[in-house]
């Protein structure tokens, strides 16, 4: 009942010239390029590297599948130094950008984050500037949340939604933390600490990318938006004495170097890593760094690349192993649950124990800073028997178990680190791969204070009745043997665990070509540039409390506005066109 096709791929002509040239068709870029073409005198083109959006990640319970693909993900490398954690990061390479294979879980952030951006230059991005924008884009499926019009709005191309289908195993771990004392709230509707089914970005229970959402429903109608995917932009081009863009230089399908004319902007949306390395390589950013890769300085902005933030996830994790394996289908209920997915309802229709988020300060984080540091999303696994798995009987490329589980692991997060890493042009490379410097657990006080939430989490977890009447059983982290001589269980022995074990980005990273050193409050990058604007996860000087996806396609949206209020279409005001 499920059998998988991949799309077709496009195979659009690309314009010789156009108003506005969008790079990268992810979270940032898909938003703004459909705004964009809203305005039918304006010719669009979005160029995305990535072919079109893989269809199996719109079925939630499938999430992942393209992770770590030669197709659909860049597998960026972070480069090794003497005491940094090294690895993947992964990096969608499709129409839909990271929207289209992340874990679907919508958050905005707090209040307090947006304090951050305005503390570091972003002028006029408080929460209260930022949430009509969520609002524009929302269209929240879920009556109960949606009645708080304050804070959620309805009618907006980006279907928000809970997961219609929630296993016994989930419930489970909802009693235990509301056992442990947690207020079940809405994450997105005021409040900074509590737990509660997580918001998803999804429509009648599939996964809605920025893709799905802005451009998929007016591609075919819109003629004015051109949408090509399978290119990748090399660089902007931009006049040395104007400090004016002029065009966009990109690769074509056979391989040939080939040039768009950009009559009114550009606007970059290539992500964290490669927008501030297409800077680089158009001439803005550290000139030290131009200079050696022989790259012609235009402006030199020391900001291009620096700031990288993201959010890390601890090696050392406590796992549960409930009592009863959720969701064990027979090849019977398979064909019903594509059935019922097909109705927007059930197994099919969950991003797994991702439906579940807690968020929460961390005993130890820096008391003087307003932020949550810590939340808790799950992952689900098998331990136990073979089976031939649910997913991989439906699909070609499998790497996970979300069908069915009897084990998951409690993913601690570390919101906020201290320290923060750098993106840099490889001089000997430059349209390569970047060089990406994470600055992962450097310091003691980050250690401190994730150590502290696993143990903070660990602990309720350990003593919840509920799981244990349920035959649950929560174990702690593995045992590092370095950690041998500090009590099981106690602050020290998971400030040890943490070192030994290690940690990963979260797949959040921000900050790359921040509102305030790269671009100002408009989006707009600085150094007397003219004619280019960035807008994605890179423009967040500080990266949110939260999952990063719905503070992107808010970016896009301002961008979008932006555009269209300095080109005269809208008046300068908030929230709908
Ligand atoms: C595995 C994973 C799970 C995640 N889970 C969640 C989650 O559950 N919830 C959440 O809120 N956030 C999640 N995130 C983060 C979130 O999805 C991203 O922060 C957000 O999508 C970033 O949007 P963006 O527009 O900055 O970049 P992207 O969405 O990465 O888009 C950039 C696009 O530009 C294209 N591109 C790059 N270079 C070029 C070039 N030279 N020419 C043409 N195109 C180019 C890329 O192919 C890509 O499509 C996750 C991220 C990952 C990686």
């Amino acid at each position: 009942g499920l059998r998988y096709k991949e799309p077709a791929q496009s195979t659009a002509a690309i314009p010789a010239e156009v108003d506005f040239v969008v790079v990268g068709g992810g979270s940032g870029g898909a938003t703004v390029a459909g705004r964009l073409s809203e305005v039918s005198k304006w010719q669009v083109l979005l160029l995305e590297a990535g072919p079109e959006e893989a269809t199996v990640e719109q079925v939630p319970a499938f999430i992942a599948q393209t992770l770590g693909t030669d197709k659909y993900d860049w597998k960026l490398q972070v480069e090794k130094t003497a005491n940094d954690i090294t690895g993947t990061i992964p990096r969608a390479k499709m129409l839909g950008g990271c929207s289209a294979h992340n874990g679907m879980v919508y958050q905005r952030g707090v209040e307090a984050d947006y304090k951050c951006w305005e503390k570091a230059g972003a002028k006029g991005w408080s929460f209260k500037d930022v949430l009509p924008y969520f609002k524009k884009s929302e269209d929240n499926l879920d009556p109960d949340v949606a009645k708080n019009r304050a804070y959620h709005s309805t009618g907006g191309p980006l279907g928000v939604m809970r997961a219609p289908y929630k296993d016994a195993n989930a419930h489970l771990l909802r009693a235990a933390y509301k056992e442990g004392g947690f207020a079940e709230v809405d994450l997105n509707g005021g409040h900074d600490e509590g737990f509660g089914w997580s918001q998803t970005t999804a429509r009648h229970g599939a996964r809605n990318s920025a893709n799905t959402a802005f451009l998929q429903g007016v591609r075919a109608q819109r003629k004015n938006l051109h949408i090509a995917t399978g290119i990748k932009v090399k660089k902007v081009n931009i006049n040395a004495q104007t400090k004016r863009v002029e065009s966009v230089e990109y690769v074509d399908r056979k391989g040939a170097s080939q040039v768009v004319k950009a009559r009114l902007e550009v606007i970059l949306s290539a992500g964290t890593y490669f927008s501030p390395q297409l800077l680089m390589v158009s001439g803005i950013g550290p000139a030290e760094q131009l200079k050696k890769a022989g790259i012609p300085v235009i402006a030199n902005l020391n900001g291009v690349g620096a700031n990288l933030q993201d959010h890390v996830l601890v090696s050392s994790l406590p796992t549960i192993t409930f009592g009863k394996t959720a969701i064990v289908p027979t090849a019977q209920e398979m064909l019903q649950h594509a059935k019922l997915f097909k109705k927007g309802a059930g197994p099919l229709t969950t991003n797994g124990l991702n439906s579940m988020v807690v968020r929460t300060r961390s005993a130890l984080q820096p008391s003087s800073d307003a932020r949550p540091y810590v939340q808790v999303q799950h992952a689900v696994g098998w331990q136990g028997r073979n089976l031939v798995p649910y997913c991989e009987a439906a699909v070609p490329t499998v790497n996970t178990t979300t069908c069915y589980y009897n084990k998951v692991t409690v993913s601690v997060v570390l919101l906020h680190s201290k320290d923060a890493g750098t993106v840099q042009l490889n001089a000997t490379n430059p349209y390569g791969p970047p060089l990406i410097y994470q600055k992962i657990l450097t310091s003691d006080q980050d250690v401190r204070a994730i150590a502290s939430g696993v143990k903070q989490i660990t602990d309720k977890l350990v003593a919840s009745k509920s799981l244990k009447s349920a035959g649950a059983k929560v174990e702690l982290p593995a045992k590092g043997a370095a950690c041998g001589n500090q009590k099981v269980g106690s602050q020290a022995w998971h400030e040890c665990l943490v070192r030994a074990n290690g940690a990963a980005s979260w797949g959040h990273g921000v900050g790359t070509c921040s509102i305030g050193s790269v671009v100002d409050s408009r989006l707009r990058v600085l150094g007397g540039v003219r004619g280019l604007r960035v807008a994605d996860a890179s423009v967040m000087p500080c990266v949110p409390s939260g999952n990063t996806n719905a503070p992107s396609i808010m970016i896009g949206e301002r961008a979008a506005d932006f555009i269209k209020q300095d080109h005269g279409v809208i008046r300068a005001n908030r929230g709908r066109a």
